[in-house]
């Protein structure tokens, strides 16, 4: 019976989707009128950087998901190959001021959105999805990734530290120790290697199987008080969500103060230079 109530929540080739959200935005939401379950899909090419503008189309869809009462958030992307490559390094090497701070507010509003969601949140990792991506990937209850792909939080290899709720998202997913040395290291799991210790729940062979899957999760609640439900996660995640509320002010000064140190600056500069010279050989 639950089976068959959950497969009925499993997206079908002939469901009709409604699209809520056009193409000349960087994300698309798109409802699945069979299951109510949305798909938001990030489309910023090449690699889906999250920059101010992709962040703010990212949170404007959590909310017009939130708003229609959708049963479900599915997170993927259109790139085939790249889930998301992180914050777009763009925005904080030789920073505008005023910019600098709208696009590290706009992802707090992301984190706090996401992760505070009152739906249901799965992530269909169609691609490698480091750093930022990581943050959005482990902030979804569920993560179904594809193989041969890397996931992780390498700020490290960057020379610049994870906040604070970047690692209470790892956190909630991860055993503590294999977090704290994966945090240090700035080490970056295959798909293989996140399914063995737990940072992905699954692993699928398409990316049409890896939303199935998301879908399949998001339906095991069918049975469940949707009230009691979304209240329960909401209580089980409150403290790291009011731990970001509580200090975004000093959380944004700290950003502002470390991105502008000469090292930092120079550090990001070299690793900017690096992954240009590899995309053209
Ligand atoms: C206090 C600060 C806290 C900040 C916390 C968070 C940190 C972050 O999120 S920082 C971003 C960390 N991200 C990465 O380290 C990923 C870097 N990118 C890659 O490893 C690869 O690009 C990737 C595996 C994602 C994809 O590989 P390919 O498919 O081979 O693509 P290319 O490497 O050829 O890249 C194409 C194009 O995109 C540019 N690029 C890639 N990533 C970023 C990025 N994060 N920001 C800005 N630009 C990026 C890359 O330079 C290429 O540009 P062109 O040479 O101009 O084509």
């Amino acid at each position: 019976m639950l089976r068959s109530t959950i497969s009925s929540l499993v997206p079908r080739a002939t469901s009709v989707a409604r699209h809520m959200s056009n193409a000349a935005k960087l994300t698309t939401v798109e409802i699945n009128d069979v299951t109510g379950i949305a798909t938001l899909t990030m489309n910023r090419p090449p690699v889906n950087g999250l920059n101010l503008e992709l962040l703010t189309d990212l949170n404007n869809s959590i909310q017009e998901i939130e708003d229609n009462k959708s049963r479900g958030l599915i997170l993927t992307s259109s790139n085939p190959t790249i889930f998301s490559a992180g914050l777009d390094i763009l925005e904080m090497y030789k920073p505008d001021k005023e910019r600098l701070k709208a696009f590290w507010t706009t992802l707090q509003d992301v984190w706090l959105a996401l992760y505070g969601s009152a739906v249901p949140t799965a992530a269909a990792i169609n691609g490698h999805s480091p750093a930022g991506g990581c943050l959005l990937a482990t902030s979804c209850e569920y993560r179904v990734m594809l193989p041969k792909f890397t996931i992780g939080l390498n700020e490290t290899k960057l020379g610049i530290v994870a906040p604070k709720w970047f690692m209470s998202s790892f956190l909630s997913v991860l055993p503590r120790r294999v977090a704290e040395r994966a945090l240090n290291q700035g080490r970056m799991f295959t798909t293989d290697e996140a399914l063995r210790n737990g940072l992905i729940d699954e692993v699928a062979n398409s990316k049409e199987e890896a939303l199935a899957k998301c879908a399949e999760f998001i339906g095991s609640f069918s049975k469940v008080n949707p009230l009691a439900r979304s209240l329960t996660k909401q209580q089980l995640r409150a403290a790291e969500l009011s731990e970001l509320e509580n200090e975004r002010a000093q959380d944004l000064e700290k950003f502002i103060f470390f991105v502008n140190q000469p090292a930092v600056q120079k550090g990001l500069g070299i690793y900017l230079e690096n992954l240009k010279k590899k995309s053209k050989n």
